[in-house]
């Protein structure tokens, strides 16, 4: 069913670099027979592959990895760059990888490489399959050995307070959950080769074209969600922020290129990056065709080496800490961390702006990489998160928590005048990080996913404390919740941004694609913050079905184009990408059985879909899990069906039990005491709104949901109809507490 019995002209075909380099590796094939290295595998001798052997893939591997990207610059340096490709260079604003995770980025390119070979090596003249291999290598564990991939080694000091990246949450294993870490695994990859080359059907041919399941399954229309909020979508969003980010392969000189500039073509092979996975689009394509449009550009995710450096296939790199620890405020790195504070008072950086009595976020040092502005006097944020300025109402978000915080260090800086500016900052951290746990568990998940499935999976909300952590479940994102389960909620992604003046009397709207990194509608009047804080609560969510506005499918980034980006068509390839198993893997997976024929879809899937399917797929197994697991019908009481609940259930399930420092957890060091953990499970979304903004004096008490009769509004000063968090119980009577 996969690829089997990869040759070496194959190999020259599937990499350009490779087959420019072709001399380096017929010297690396011809001393060895193959037969040998099979034969010691059967007899399991303690040495199956000789060292030398290898070291010999190892070195080789590192050479063509080397050379690729030397390719890559010199590609950039020649003009082939994003620089007239608006939407593909927005793509690419995520900005250059700091050192460190582009060395492990690196090194997991020349891991691959090496192992590519190595399995070349071994299935030479046999007919041995990437399984075969990679249980081979399972059973050898042959790692690198030197200085450019070291074990993970962290060391940790016992700490109230949570690490900046994750580090040392898990005493067992400080590596998990931290900045840089692999996205984990629940279930095989399906790499075509086993490795990491982008799967394929089962009869070997090409999966359907991305852009093609979107515009057949995922259609353009507005039904619209009948109580959740367009502040359900962001808070989504921002949690997604918290708990990932993957990010794309580039050259040291900027993004890759895939397409030519216009998007009239892929670029010819000799001029295209090995990274590039550009998205075709076919010439009856119902948008694409009135702009001439014949390419997509994307670019495979960055990788990183396993934590004991062994060979193996890809895994993707989580460049953010992985637990929900407010990280998209103040940052997953010591360096960001430190330029987003004040130093004094435990405070946050933020800019005041005239007839604005809250501040704004600072200012991006460099307004140009990171934001699509009109003219230079435009906003153009910088916060913990680099995506902070992709959408208006994500950047409304962080700036509400950014006020949160600066707020919270006040009222404990009052409380505690003999704080030192360390202790205000990680205190009031703590308590925003607390906050958006709680927010999270308490109100967001039940609401969009139903509150018995949480007690099934046992994360419902406790009346105070709970005593489940447990250090044996790994806190990282589990890569087919990131790179398909979450990114369902694309689908609830609204036309436009509403803003309603003070009386939430009026409603304007905004398309969004006129706003992808501009922020600008914040800052258009001094009301206009609160303005769009009120539109997005008064505004309905698109429902959660297989519909998704053209926003996002054919005009994401577009800038001053006329065309953009698919985004659904980039969730599709980026699962891929990925090597994410199949639907068909994850219903087994998740306690369906296994569809031998597109009609055992029948208890999950409707008839006309499940036609749909069979129009587009080739074999029930090809299906890929995004859009299997969109198609399927709700679960009672929640926005997903039963595969992408039960794999957001296990993540979930997973950010809460393997965190130390998850807020309710009782009788740890660090716990908060009863009066306090009383305090933060007052917190809410309406009142994270009425505290901090100038002039939101009525919100309902459900914010992810639209006002109704069983959800009005109240006002900001009815604390108990939206409850207020009294910060008393952080006084100290001593400096020495
Ligand atoms: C207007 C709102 C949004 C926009 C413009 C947007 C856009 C994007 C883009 C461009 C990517 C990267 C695609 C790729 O390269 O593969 C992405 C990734 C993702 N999005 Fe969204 N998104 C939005 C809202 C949401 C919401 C509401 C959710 C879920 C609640 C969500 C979940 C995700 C997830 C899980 C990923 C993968 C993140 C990673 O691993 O880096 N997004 N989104
Ligand atoms: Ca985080």
């Amino acid at each position: 069913c996969c690829l089997c019995g990869w040759d070496l002209e194959d190999l020259f075909d599937v990499s350009p670099i490779i087959s420019c380099t072709k001399s380096l590796l017929e010297d690396l094939f011809k001393p060895h027979t193959l037969a040998d290295l099979l034969d010691s595998y059967e007899d399991d001798t303690d040495v199956p592959i000789s060292s030398n052997d290898v070291a010999d893939c190892v070195r080789r591997g590192r050479e063509l990895s080397r050379a690729a990207r030397r390719r890559g610059n010199e590609l950039v340096t020649n003009g082939i760059n994003l620089e007239h490709y608006p939407p593909g260079i927005m793509h690419f604003f995520s900005g250059e990888l700091p050192s460190d995770m582009k060395k492990a980025a690196e090194t997991s390119n020349e891991i691959l490489a090496a192992t590519k070979l190595l399995q070349m090596k071994t299935s030479l003249d046999s007919n041995s399959t990437p399984n075969t291999f990679l249980s081979f290598l399972e059973h050898q564990g042959i790692r690198l050995q030197d200085s450019s991939c070291q074990p993970i080694r962290i060391s940790c000091c016992d700490n109230k307070y949570r690490s900046i990246d994750g580090t040392c949450n898990n005493e067992e294993h400080p590596e998990w959950g931290r900045r840089g870490a692999p996205f984990t695994r629940i279930a095989t990859p399906r790499y075509a080769d086993g490795i990491y080359a982008m799967p394929v059907a089962r009869s070997g041919r090409q999966l359907p074209n991305p852009r093609v399941l979107s515009t057949r399954l995922f259609s353009d229309q507005p039904i619209l969600s009948r109580v959740l909020n367009n502040m359900n979508m962001q808070w989504g969003q921002f949690i997604t922020h918290d708990l990932m980010f993957q990010a794309m392969e580039a050259t040291d000189k900027g993004g890759i290129q895939c397409c030519l500039s216009d998007g009239k073509d892929v670029l010819p092979q000799e001029w295209q990056n090995e990274k590039c996975i550009p998205i075709c689009v076919p010439d009856d394509d119902p948008f694409y065709r009135y702009h001439s449009v014949k390419c997509l550009n994307f670019v495979r995710s960055v990788t990183t080496p396993k934590d004991d450096c062994s060979l193996g296939y890809a895994e993707q790199m989580n460049t953010v800490s992985s637990y929900m620890d407010g990280s998209p405020i103040y940052g997953s790195d010591k360096k960001l961390a430190s330029k987003l504070r004040t130093f004094i008072g435990g405070r946050l950086k933020q800019e005041s702006r005239k007839n604005c009595l809250r501040g704004f976020l600072p200012t991006a040092s460099d307004k140009t990489a990171t934001c699509d502005l009109r003219n230079s006097s435009e906003p153009c944020y910088l916060a913990g998160d680099i995506r902070i300025n992709q959408t208006p109402t994500l950047a409304m978000l962080h700036t509400l928590l950014l006020r949160e915080h600066n707020r919270v260090a006040d009222v404990l800086s009052d409380l505690n005048p003999l704080w030192s500016d360390e202790r205000l900052y990680q205190e009031a951290r703590r308590i925003v990080g607390a906050e958006i746990q709680h927010i999270t568990y308490q109100e967001w998940l039940p609401t969009n996913f139903g509150e018995q499935y949480l007690r099934s999976y046992r994360i419902s909300p406790t009346s105070l404390y709970t005593h489940d952590y447990r250090d044996d479940v790994n806190p990282g994102v589990i890569n087919s919740f990131g790179a398909a389960a979450f990114r369902f909620l694309h689908t609830v992604i609204s036309d436009n941004i509403m803003m309603c003046p003070s009386n939430y009397g009026a409603a304007y709207l905004y398309r969004l694609s006129d706003y992808y990194f501009n922020p600008s509608l914040l800052e258009l009047t001094p009301d206009s913050f609160d303005d769009v804080v009120r539109g997005t609560v008064a505004q309905n969510a698109g429902e959660s079905d297989p519909f998704c506005s053209g926003e996002i499918t054919n005009l994401l980034f577009k800038s001053r184009n006329k065309w953009g980006m698919d985004l659904i068509a980039m969730d599709i390839q980026r699962g891929r990408d990925h090597g994410i198993a199949s639907y068909n893997d994850y219903r087994e997976i998740c306690g369906l059985h296994r569809a031998r024929t597109f009609q055992d879809l029948a208890n999950e899937i409707s008839q006309d879909r499940i036609n749909a399917l069979q129009y587009l797929y080739e074999c029930v197994d090809d299906i890929d899990l995004f859009v299997g697991g969109a198609l399927e019908r709700d679960v009672p009481g929640s926005i997903l069906g039963h595969t992408f609940q039960c794999i957001v259930a296990e993540q979930f399930y997973r950010t809460r039990i393997g965190d130390r420092y998850f807020y309710d957890n009782g009788e740890m060091p660090h716990s908060f005491t009863p009066d306090q953990l009383r305090e933060i499970k007052k917190s809410s979304m309406a009142r994270l709104i009425c505290d901090n903004t100038d002039g939101v004096h009525y919100i309902q008490r459900k914010a992810f949901e639209v006002e109704s009769a069983y959800n009005p509004k109240y006002s900001c000063d009815d604390h108990n109809a939206i409850p207020y968090v009294d910060l008393t119980a952080w006084k100290k009577p001593t400096i020495f507490d």
